[in-house]
């Protein structure tokens, strides 16, 4: 389904409930699922953690987690573990191009059998469940934390723990310290100093214990960039949202003052408010918060800041080539804009081109991304449904504001 999107108003108004964390939810799902004394509220409603939770809940021998990344890594790491069970674990065509290899050889050296189906280094993956025998794995953790969350997950059941060793310049590290977060909230042990983590095995049982996710600070950052894109005074409060977030990118409240949004926060939420501060040009390392790169490349668009983006390696492994889709789509509306394979650079263009369909490349934050830009022109969002993987209600939440999205 293709989505015209447009707004005859540029002020808003309005209060937002934002589903659970989908990187919180899927940890805590196979927390729940090692220790089951454990309750988990606000979970999120999003494709990835439903896929999470029937492949943990499945007794079949085939296990397709579709297009979720995190389902991926942590479930190879959770089948690995389950003794006397063999799982082929598969996901969609794009998935299969998503490496993976640095998590299976780290698992396969502490003692696991997993095997391609297909390509090396590519899921599907056969996975016959054992005990570990090891527990000090030295891996890469310049390509993907998701790598290390995932043995992290499992760490505090094996028996002797875990001790990783994080070769090269660590990426995506808020969701690493997440994961060592949510395991101490449980009540395991760990430590992480320079480029070594330890987990502790849990030696008592886990005490019952409800845990509530926060709401997504991936996805409340369309809601920057639509009080980013809108009139002066225009305000949105988002729930359920935390000063002490667990989630990186709730960078967000610092790195869009530049763009002339003021967070505050409230008891429950966070009230967005558009002020007239706007920086000159913008120059972000987004190598701890790669999940907002696309948002925050159209805001500067919409607003004709001239930004460069670094930190960016981890965007061509994504759902799709992020780089590659944010050049394309861009330059359609009209940016002068060019990418390498790890920056983004964006020169003010003065053009603005209307009612463009914008290609969303079976990515979720693609089609998130440049809705907000229908503040300034109407734009056209093909395959529109494709927010599911992380957001299902976002067009009804933007009609709430007042979008019309046909
Ligand atoms: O652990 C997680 O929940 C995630 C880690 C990040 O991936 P990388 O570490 O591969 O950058 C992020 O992009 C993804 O959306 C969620
Ligand atoms: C990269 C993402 O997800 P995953 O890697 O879990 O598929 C994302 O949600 O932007």
């Amino acid at each position: 389904m293709n989505c015209k999107v447009s707004t005859s108003d540029s002020f808003f108004k309005a209060a937002i409930n934002i589903t659970g964390s989908k990187s919180e939810t899927n940890r805590l799902l196979l927390l729940q699922a090692l220790f089951p004394s454990l309750t988990i509220e606000n979970i999120s409603n999003s494709d990835d953690a439903g896929v999470m939770q029937k492949g943990l809940a499945s007794n079949e021998t085939v296990v397709d987690i579709h297009h979720a990344g995190t389902a991926m890594r942590f479930l190879t790491a959770y089948f690995a573990v389950q003794e006397e069970r063999e799982v082929v674990l598969t996901g969609s065509s794009r998935m299969k191009e998503r490496p993976i290899k640095i998590l299976v050889e780290a698992l396969n050296q502490l003692g696991a059998q997993i095997t391609y189906e297909e390509n090396e280094g590519y899921p599907p993956l056969r996975i016959s469940g054992k005990q570990l025998t090891k527990d000090k794995v030295t891996l890469p953790a310049d390509v993907s934390s998701q790598y290390i969350s995932a043995l992290l997950l499992i760490a505090p059941k094996l028996k002797n723990g875990l001790e990783l060793t994080l070769d090269g310049k660590i990426t995506s590290i808020p969701y690493i310290q997440m994961t060592l977060a949510l395991l101490e909230e449980i009540g395991v042990k760990t430590v992480f100093k320079e480029n070594v983590i330890k987990v502790f095995p849990i030696t008592e049982e886990v005490l019952p214990k409800t845990l509530t996710v926060e709401s997504d600070w991936s996805s409340a950052s369309y809601y920057y960039s639509i009080v980013a894109l809108s009139k002066t005074g225009s305000q949105i409060e988002l729930s359920s949202y935390k000063e002490n977030s667990l989630q990186g990118d709730s960078a967000l409240a610092t790195l869009y003052k530049q763009m002339g949004v003021d967070t505050t926060y409230k008891k429950n939420s966070i009230v967005l408010t558009k002020v007239p501060h706007e920086a000159a040009s913008i120059e972000f390392d987004l190598t701890k918060t790669p999940d907002i790169a696309q948002t925050i490349a159209v805001t500067c668009f919409g607003l004709q800041i001239p930004c460069a983006l670094s930190g960016l390696h981890t965007l061509k492994i994504k759902e799709t080539d992020r780089l590659e889709a944010l050049k394309t789509e861009l330059t359609k509306l009209g940016a002068s804009i060019s990418v390498t394979d790890k920056a983004l650079f964006l020169e003010v263009s003065n053009t603005l081109n209307s009612h463009v369909a914008i290609d969303t490349y079976n990515d979720h934050r693609m089609a998130m991304a440049f809705a907000p830009l229908a503040i300034k022109t109407p734009i056209i969002i093909n395959d529109a449904m494709v927010v599911s993987k992380s957001y299902p209600d976002f067009w009804e939440d933007l009609k709430a504001l007042g979008f019309e999205v046909l």
